[in-house]
């Protein structure tokens, strides 16, 4: 019987597993939500217990659909939900706090804080990335601050910290094995991605002992073998990124200047910038991979709310019952006549970086209508991406020529159409959009001998459709320039005086 390999994909609503071939071809998929906890307003927690049970419940689903155990699969890749904080006691494995998610916004006046004293820069240089609630750093600093004797058990080295991918391993190793991978360390605003080791300094003014940290691996190597429990057998797991450098690696944007967008809850676009870290003015410079010693760069605009704001329209406005409606009931109008949607429901990520921005619909008149307002959501996402592209041209100095996509969105044709008509590039939605997985399968299956090289991957990479602009990208260009005038209005609103 063949082999197979096995990716443990754990996002931020649910975690799922997929079983993929040598062709890359998916085998089985297995998928399960999970709760989000919002305690307060601007807070969101997950149970790491419950990450834990949903994903190894998923992995024993999905082998099992088609009837095999551990001992037909060569490898596990692990990917993640990224900067999401989660400390636990290294002798009970408990969590001492819920995980804090990436969204989570609790942080922020410290942030504040940080940027006062001038910080900003040095930050910057060395971590790629800008002071913001979204990092790690901020969060490891909370629960050791304000859960009951954390600081205390930190400082005798009795607790661990983890991303999720470290969580993950830490679990399906019984608790031997503590590592996390350069691209999930690149976002916790304690790891310096030039010298690519967890930064003294750093540690020093977020008062974070060095002892709780993992060690840090590369992406595509054997890092231990899970227990038995699960797999009836040991399996190496061998692969690890953070999902946003999972998609970007299952998209095989191995050269310089190739560039992904993922539509999912948020959208996250990043683009390949070769083997030199270049630290740009709006774009967070974060590591890509790094396979067989070499390090990978990029450089990514993280946009906060993307496919959410259709979630939102169809949720808290019961404007229609599933998200795949929206395209119909736009189509319905030739534009937004008029209106325009700003989607910062969680503050504004790049280019802005604005934790206070909030979310406006502006230019409603009696004539508006849900369809206006669906377009104007459309339109939204669409303008969000470009203004990253953008940057990433002016910034990075990328012309790139095409945009290849991928997340629950990217099904959405309308939405790609009036992506490719207001950037003026050609947008390229390949067979597989579960590129995030496929990712974390092709890091661990390199690393065991299951594939040979980027070559052989390369190959893998199908295209399913392309949207070239069309005639009403002028018309879009000029929306996108008054769109921006909006989102200056929804800057800074949570910060206003009365
Ligand atoms: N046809 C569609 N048009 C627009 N948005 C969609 C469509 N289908 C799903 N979405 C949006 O895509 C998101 C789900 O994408 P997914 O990649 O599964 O997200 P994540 O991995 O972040 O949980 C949801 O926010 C949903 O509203
Ligand atoms: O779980 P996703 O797909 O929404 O991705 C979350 C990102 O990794 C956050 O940086």
């Amino acid at each position: 019987m063949d082999k197979y390999i096995l990716a443990l994909d754990q996002g931020t609503t649910s975690s799922r597993a997929i079983v993929f071939d040598q062709q890359g071809t998916i085998q089985s998929v297995a998928q399960k939500e999970f709760q989000q906890l919002f305690p307060k307003p601007g807070w969101v927690e997950h149970d790491p217990n419950e990450i834990w049970a949903s994903q190894a419940g998923v992995a024993a689903e999905a082998i099992a659909k088609i009837g095999i155990n551990g001992k037909y699969l060569a490898g596990i890749g692990i990917t993640n939900q990224r900067e999401t904080t989660i400390v636990w006691d290294r002798e009970t494995s408990q969590p001492v706090y819920n995980a804090i998610v990436w969204q989570d916004r609790r942080t922020s006046s410290y942030c504040d804080e940080l940027k006062a004293q001038g910080l900003s820069e040095t930050i910057k240089q060395k971590t790629g990335l800008f002071i913001d609630a979204y990092f790690s750093a901020s969060k490891i600093k909370w629960i050791l601050d304000n859960v009951t004797g954390a600081r205390a058990k930190a400082e005798q080295g009795r607790l661990a910290f983890g991303t999720v991918d470290t969580w993950l391993v830490w679990k399906l190793t019984n608790g031997k094995v503590h590592v996390t991978d350069v691209t999930n360390a690149s976002r916790t605003m304690l790891y310096n991605i030039h010298t690519l080791s967890w930064d003294k300094e750093l540690l020093k003014i977020f008062t974070i002992p060095e002892s709780m940290l993992p060690e840090v691996r590369s992406c595509s190597e054997v890092y231990g073998e899970t227990g038995t429990t699960i797999f009836a057998s040991k399996v190496p797991i061998a692969g690890m990124a953070g999902d946003q450098q999972a998609a970007l690696f299952g998209q095989a944007c191995f050269e310089p200047g190739m560039i992904k967008n993922t539509y999912g809850t948020g959208c996250f676009i990043v683009a390949n910038i070769g083997t030199k870290p270049v630290v740009t003015k709006d774009l967070l410079t974060t590591i890509a991979w790094k396979v067989n010693s070499e390090v990978t760069y990029a450089v990514e605009g993280s946009i906060f709310i993307g496919g959410a704001i259709i979630q939102w329209l169809r949720d808290g406005l019961e404007l229609f019952t599933s998200s795949a409606q929206v395209e119909k009931i736009a189509q319905r109008v030739e534009d937004s006549g008029g209106v325009y949607l700003v989607p910062a429901l969680s503050g504004l990520g790049a280019p802005h970086w604005d934790p206070y921005a909030r979310g406006l619909i502006i230019g409603l008149t009696r004539g508006t209508t849900k369809a206006h307002i669906s377009r104007a959501a459309l339109d939204a996402i669409t303008f969000d991406v470009k203004s990253i592209t953008d940057c990433i041209l002016d910034e990075a100095g990328i012309s790139f020529r095409e945009l290849r996509v991928d997340g629950g969105a990217s099904v959405n044709n309308m939405l790609m159409q009036l992506q490719a008509d207001v950037m003026d590039r050609i947008v390229v939605r390949p067979k597989i959009t579960e590129t995030t997985a496929l990712g974390a399968a092709y890091l661990a299956g390199l690393a065991v001998g299951y594939w040979s090289d980027l070559a052989e991957i390369q190959k893998y990479w199908k295209e399913d459709k392309r949207f070239t602009p069309g005639a009403n990208k002028e018309k879009q260009q000029k929306q996108f320039r008054t769109w921006k005038r909006a989102v200056e209005r929804a800057k800074n609103w949570a910060n206003e005086e009365e």
